[in-house]
C-alpha cells in the first residue's frame, strides 16, 4: 500500500488538526500529545479488542538511529506517523509501511547534554494545519513542513542562554498559538511556558511560574500575589526559583481554560531556598490559564513550599465524574509525590486526594487541599530516605483514562534515595552555564551517605478515581516502565521497563497478549486507524533519568518504532544481547584520594552515571565497569572532550588533572570495594 508524494502533500496540508481534535468521536488518527484536549489516551477504536488482541503482530518496525532514550508519542494523521527520537531528531514515517518519509535533525549541540539533568530526549511533536513543531534540547521551537521535513521558521524560547535552560517536552497547540514550557530546575532557572503564533512563529504571550528579583517590576498580579509567599532572605531569584513546566499541559475549549503543570523548587531543599518557609508559589502546582493571554486564572498546589522535588508536571487528565451524585468537571493528577488528585477545573477547587503509593512525607490532605505533613519530613541535618524519592512515585510516563471501566492507568513505581540537608550550599557558587559540576550544590542536598532500605519497584496501577482506591495491578521487575494507552476494545497497553510490550484487559488486569521488544520502554503507545484496519505503535528506547544508570534487562536495541496490527506479517527484528561487563581492576590510585574523589564525582559524574560498580549502567555507561586503559587516560579523555559526540562533555575548565585523578581513584577504589571477595 504506497502513498505517493503528491498523496502525502495532500493529505497532511489540508489537515486541520485542531478540527480533528474538537472532533474527538471521529478521530481515527492520534494528532496530539496526548490524543485529545483532555489528554484522556483513550482511543475510541475498537477494532482491536480483548477477544481478538492475542492475534496482534508485527506489521513493521524501524530503526530510529538513537542510543539514548525515546519517550516520544508517535503522532499520526492520515496515515503519516511523526515520531522524534533522542537529540530531538523527528522522523516521519508512511504510517501503514513504515517506509521513512523525511527526518528533520535540529542539531542540537552535543555538549548541550551538560545542561540537562535527565537524559537528552524529547517527548514529541505537535502538528498543526500542515507544520510540525518540535522543541529541541537546546530550547529552540523548530516548525517544519509536515510534507517534506523543510524548515518553515526557527525561535529561540529561552532569555537567558547563561542558565541551564533545556526543552523535553511536547508541544502543544490551542487555539492557533503552541505553547511550550522548558526545563532546568536541578540547576537554577526561572520557569516559563510561552505561546507562540502557530502560522509565523511570533510570540504571543509569556507566563512565569515564580517570581523574579523583588526590586523590579512584577510581570503581573500573579507573580505579586506568589513574592508573598517566598522569604526574600532566600534571594531565591539568584538560584532561579525553578517552577519548571516540562512536560504536562491539558485543554478544555468549553471552559476555554488551559492547565499546566509547575515544577520544583531550586534549589530543592526549601531551608536554603526560602528560610522563613512559605508555600513558595507556584511550585508543585497544576495551574489554570487564559489560553489567549496567558494570563493566571487560578491553581491547586499538590506540595506547598516543596522540598523534595515534588514536581507537579505528571500528565494532567481532564474528565468528568459523577461525584457523590454530583456531575464535576475535574482534573485527574499523580504527580512524584505520591497522592492522587481530583481538582475540579472549573475554579481549581480541591476535591480529594488518596495516597496511591507508601508515602511518609505527610499522613493526607485536609478538606482545603492541604498536606498534612509530617514532622521532621522537611530540613533534615541527618540521612532521611524520602518516599517517594525525587524519582517519583509516577514520573512523566503518561497515564489514561478510560470512561468506560472509569479507571485511571498509571505507571507506578519507587526508587529509594537517601537525601539530607547541605551545610556547605551556597548560592553563589552557582556558576551559570557550569551546571553539572555544580549540581550537588545546587540542589542543596547530599545524596548516597547511606544506602536506603525501600525495595524498588514497579506496577501498572489501574485506580478508581471517584472512590481513589486501587482495583488492580500488574507488577514488574524493576521501576520505570512505560506510558499506557487505553481503548474502547477493553484494553490497556503498555511497554516494560523489562523489553516487552503488553496489553492486558482494561476490567480485570488479566494479561491477554505480549511480545520482546528488544529494549527497555519507557514511551507511551499510539493507536491509530488507516482504511478501515487499527493499528498500535510504541517507540522504544531505554533511557530518562533511571534509564541513563539503571537497567532491567540485557537486552539492548537502539531506539525503534514498532508498529502492530492484527495478523500482521512483520518480521521481528533479531534482539540483541549486551555484552557482559567487568569491573574495572588494577588502576593505581592513591586511597587518601578517595574521599575528596567522591565528592567531586557526586558533583560531575553520579546523576548520569551512577555509583560505580553498583548502579548497572543504562544508556550511559557505569564507570565501574569502564576498562582500565580509560580510567589510565582519563585526564586527557575528560579534559580534551573526546567524547562530546557521544554526549559526554568536556569538563576543560571544570575539573583540574589533579581532580581527575581524584575521580578516578574513587571509582577503582568504589569498584574494588564492591567486588565480590
Ligand atoms: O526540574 C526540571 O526542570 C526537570 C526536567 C526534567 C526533564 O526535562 O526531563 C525532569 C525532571 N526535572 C525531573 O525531576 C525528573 O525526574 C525527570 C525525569 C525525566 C525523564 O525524562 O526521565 N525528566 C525529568
Ligand atoms: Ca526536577
Amino acid at each position: 500500500q504506497e502513498l505517493s508524494a503528491d498523496a502525502i502533500t495532500q493529505a497532511i496540508s489540508a489537515v486541520n488538526t485542531e478540527a480533528i481534535i474538537a472532533n474527538k468521536e471521529a478521530t481515527r488518527n492520534w494528532p496530539t500529545h496526548g490524543l485529545d484536549y483532555e489528554e484522556t489516551r483513550h482511543s475510541k477504536l475498537d477494532g482491536i479488542n480483548t477477544e481478538n488482541v492475542s492475534k496482534l503482530a508485527l506489521a513493521w518496525s524501524a530503526g530510529l538511529d538513537s542510543r539514548r532514550g525515546v519517550e516520544a508519542t508517535p503522532i499520526v494523521v492520515d496515515g503519516v506517523m511523526y515520531v522524534t527520537a533522542s537529540w530531538s531528531i523527528v522522523h516521519a514515517f508512511n504510517a501503514v509501511t513504515g517506509e521513512k518519509l523525511w527526518e528533520y535533525d535540529p542539531e542540537v549541540p552535543k555538549d548541550y547534554a551538560y545542561k540537562g539533568c535527565c537524559d537528552v530526549i524529547n517527548r514529541g511533536v505537535a502538528v498543526y494545519e500542515g507544520k510540525v513543531f518540535v522543541a529541541s534540547y537546546d530550547g529552540f521551537l523548530h516548525a517544519i513542513d509536515a510534507a517534506t521535513g523543510a524548515q518553515a521558521w526557527k525561535i529561540d524560547t529561552i532569555e537567558n542562554r547563561e542558565m541551564s535552560y533545556t526543552i523535553t517536552g511536547a508541544p502543544r497547540v490551542y487555539k492557533g498559538k503552541v505553547m511550550i514550557g522548558n526545563a532546568g530546575a536541578e540547576y537554577g532557572v526561572r520557569g516559563y511556558i510561552t505561546a507562540y503564533d502557530a502560522t509565523s512563529g511570533e510570540q504571543q504571550w509569556r507566563w512565569y511560574s515564580v517570581p523574579g528579583d523583588p526590586s523590579k517590576p512584577f510581570e503581573d498580579d500573579s507573580m505579586k500575589a506568589a513574592a508573598e509567599t517566598w522569604d526574600p532572605a532566600g534571594k531565591w531569584w539568584e538560584a532561579g526559583g525553578g517552577g519548571t513546566m516540562w512536560d504536562s499541559m491539558a485543554f478544555d475549549p468549553e471552559l476555554d481554560l488551559m492547565y499546566v503543570g509547575t515544577g520544583n523548587g531550586s534549589p530543592w531543599n526549601r531551608n536554603l531556598r526560602s528560610p522563613a518557609g512559605g508555600d513558595n508559589l507556584y511550585l508543585a502546582s497544576v495551574v489554570a490559564l487564559n489560553p489567549d493571554t496567558g494570563e493566571y486564572v487560578c491553581h491547586h498546589q499538590e506540595t506547598p513550599g516543596d522540598n523534595w522535588d515534588y514536581t507537579s508536571t505528571q500528565h494532567i487528565i481532564l474528565a468528568d465524574l459523577e461525584i457523590e451524585g454530583e456531575a464535576r468537571k475535574v482534573w485527574l493528577h499523580a504527580p512524584k509525590n505520591g497522592f492522587f488528585y481530583v481538582v475540579d477545573r472549573t475554579n481549581c477547587d480541591f476535591i480529594s486526594a488518596e495516597k496511591f503509593v507508601e508515602v511518609n512525607w505527610a499522613t493526607g490532605y485536609d478538606e482545603e487541599g492541604r498536606p498534612i505533613e509530617v514532622d521532621g519530613a522537611r530540613s533534615r541535618t541527618e540521612p532521611w530516605e524520602t518516599i517517594p524519592s525525587a524519582y517519583g512515585a509516577h514520573n512523566w510516563h503518561p497515564m489514561s483514562f478510560n470512561p468506560q471501566t472509569g479507571l485511571v492507568y498509571i505507571p507506578a513505581q519507587g526508587v529509594p534515595l537517601v537525601q539530607q540537608h547541605n551545610p556547605d550550599w551556597q548560592l553563589n557558587t552557582h556558576v551559570p552555564g557550569a551546571a553539572m559540576s555544580n549540581l550537588g550544590w545546587n540542589l542543596g542536598y547530599l545524596f548516597n551517605t547511606v544506602a536506603p532500605t525501600a525495595t524498588p519497584f514497579g506496577h501498572l496501577l489501574a485506580w478508581d478515581p471517584v472512590n481513589q482506591k486501587e482495583v488492580w495491578r500488574a507488577n514488574y521487575v524493576s521501576p520505570w516502565n512505560g506510558g499506557t494507552l487505553t481503548t474502547a476494545g477493553g484494553l490497556v497497553f503498555q511497554g516494560t521497563a523489562d523489553g516487552r510490550f503488553v496489553a492486558y484487559d482494561a476490567k480485570s488486569g488479566e494479561m491477554l497478549w505480549q511480545t520482546p521488544v528488544g529494549s527497555g520502554v519507557v514511551a507511551a503507545p499510539s493507536t491509530w486507524e488507516k482504511d478501515g484496519v487499527q493499528y498500535v505503535t510504541v517507540a522504544v528506547g531505554w533511557g530518562g533519568v533511571y534509564g541513563q544508570m539503571q537497567r532491567a534487562t540485557e537486552k539492548t536495541g537502539p531506539g525503534r518504532v514498532y508498529t502492530f496490527m492484527l495478523d500482521g506479517k512483520g518480521e521481528m527484528p533479531e534482539m540483541v544481547e549486551r555484552e557482559p561487563a567487568t569491573l574495572v581492576a588494577g588502576v593505581p590510585y592513591n586511597p587518601e584520594d578517595i574521599g575528596p574523589g567522591a565528592a567531586l564525582y557526586v558533583s560531575s559524574c553520579l546523576f548520569c552515571h551512577g555509583v560505580p560498580g553498583v548502579n548497572n549502567g543504562g544508556n550511559i555507561p557505569n564507570l565501574g565497569f569502564s576498562s582500565a586503559d580509560t580510567l589510565n587516560n582519563a585526564a586527557e579523555l575528560l579534559l580534551t572532550g573526546a567524547f562530546v559526540e557521544g554526549g559526554m562533555p568536556t569538563f576543560e575548565g571544570k575539573l583540574t588533572e589533579d581532580e581527575v585523578k581524584k575521580i578516578v581513584a574513587f571509582i577503582q577504589g568504589t569498584a574494588d570495594a564492591v567486588r565480590p571477595k
